[in-house]
């Protein structure tokens, strides 16, 4: 029987602003839950920190930002990650769980620029940054006549690229500007109902070895129970489909008391072909919904669309 508390707890992170904030969120949550415990932060750049010139769906995807951190955990060298939902794969490698989904952030994305304050108001031509194929796909669709570039590191060099004057505006998830205390660099938030967030976006997941049952027993009080539901409606599209960055896939998903409704749309990166579909059902069997509404996008052509993404990364690749 191990001791409980830990008296040792070690927090691995990416040391980027955001993934130390969030850290450090959660390293401050449990020092005031478990005073007795001395709580650290080891810190630790991952491969997807370094590879920056590079779009983010042509280097590996999700998981790129995760190794080391699981390496440093397998090593005993740390006992949790803190992670955003959205960039953990739907599978964790052997020897890995989540252990806690925190309370869900505003799920939004958001608009950034400093001389417009819409994608409405952008002009012809003009040239916004994004390196989500989400986000490409739905500025594509909508706004044709815009132009969609590449906007890769982290927030602080987006915003910093911004300023510069590489782009007319950049689209950001809300969550990480609220985070970092960026939230006046918001000028409007997109409309889910337009730009449909993507799977478990805005929440932070917390990751652990598997088994470590005095971690989870540590961690149980910072669970969110509504935000497990929503964010396991929406990934279980993702799962559906094998979805990677390589796809443009978004999942939103709402609770109203026991009744769980959720969205979800499926695109070509270009914008040209898109298949959405929604569906409602009780909060008991988020899966189930997902499989649901991942039926009704198959029922709109989601397989065609599917195999168009993979000639469209292959066309790109070649
Ligand atoms: N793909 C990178 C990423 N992963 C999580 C967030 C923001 C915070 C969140 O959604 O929890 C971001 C930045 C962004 O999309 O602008």
């Amino acid at each position: 029987m191990k001791e409980f508390p830990p008296s040792n707890i070690v927090i691995v992170s990416r040391e980027s602003r955001l993934a130390m904030w969030q850290a450090e969120y959660v390293r401050d949550r449990l020092a005031a839950l478990y005073p007795q415990c001395s709580i650290s932060i080891l810190g630790t750049t991952t491969r997807g920190d370094q590879i920056l010139d590079r779009a983010l769906s042509k280097v590996g995807g999700k998981g790129l930002f995760v190794k080391e951190l699981e390496v440093a955990m397998a090593e005993g060298r740390a006992d949790l990650a803190v992670h955003c939902l959205k960039d953990m794969p739907m599978d964790l490698p052997e020897g890995f769980e989540l252990a806690a989904i925190l309370e869900r952030e505003d799920p939004r994305d958001a608009f950034v620029s400093n001389d417009y304050a819409a994608l409405d108001e952008l002009p012809d031509g003009a040239v916004v940054g994004t390196s989500s194929l989400r986000r490409q796909a739905m500025i594509a669709a909508r706004y044709p006549q815009l132009v969609v570039k590449p906007l890769r590191g982290n927030l602080d060099t987006r915003l910093a690229k911004l300023d510069r004057g590489d782009y007319a505006a950049i689209i950001l998830a809300v969550a990480g500007l609220n985070r970092l205390g960026l939230k006046a660099r918001i000028r409007s938030f997109l409309d889910p109902a337009q730009s449909l967030p993507s799977p478990g976006q805005g929440t932070l997941a917390i990751e652990i070895p598997e088994g470590r049952e005095d971690i989870k027993r540590l961690l149980a009080p910072l669970h969110d129970e509504p935000a497990a539901v929503v964010s396991a409606a929406e990934r279980s599209v993702s799962r559906i489909f094998g979805a990677s960055c390589q796809i443009p896939l978004a999942a939103y998903a709402t609770l109203d008391g026991q009744r769980l409704h959720l969205r979800a749309m499926i695109a070509t990166p270009d914008g040209l072909h898109a298949a959405a579909a929604e569906a409602e059902g009780p909060a008991a069997a988020p899966e189930a919904l997902g499989a649901q509404v991942a039926e009704l996008l198959k029922a709109r052509g989601a397989d065609d669309i599917l195999a168009a993404c993979k000639a469209q990364a292959d066309a790109a690749s070649a």
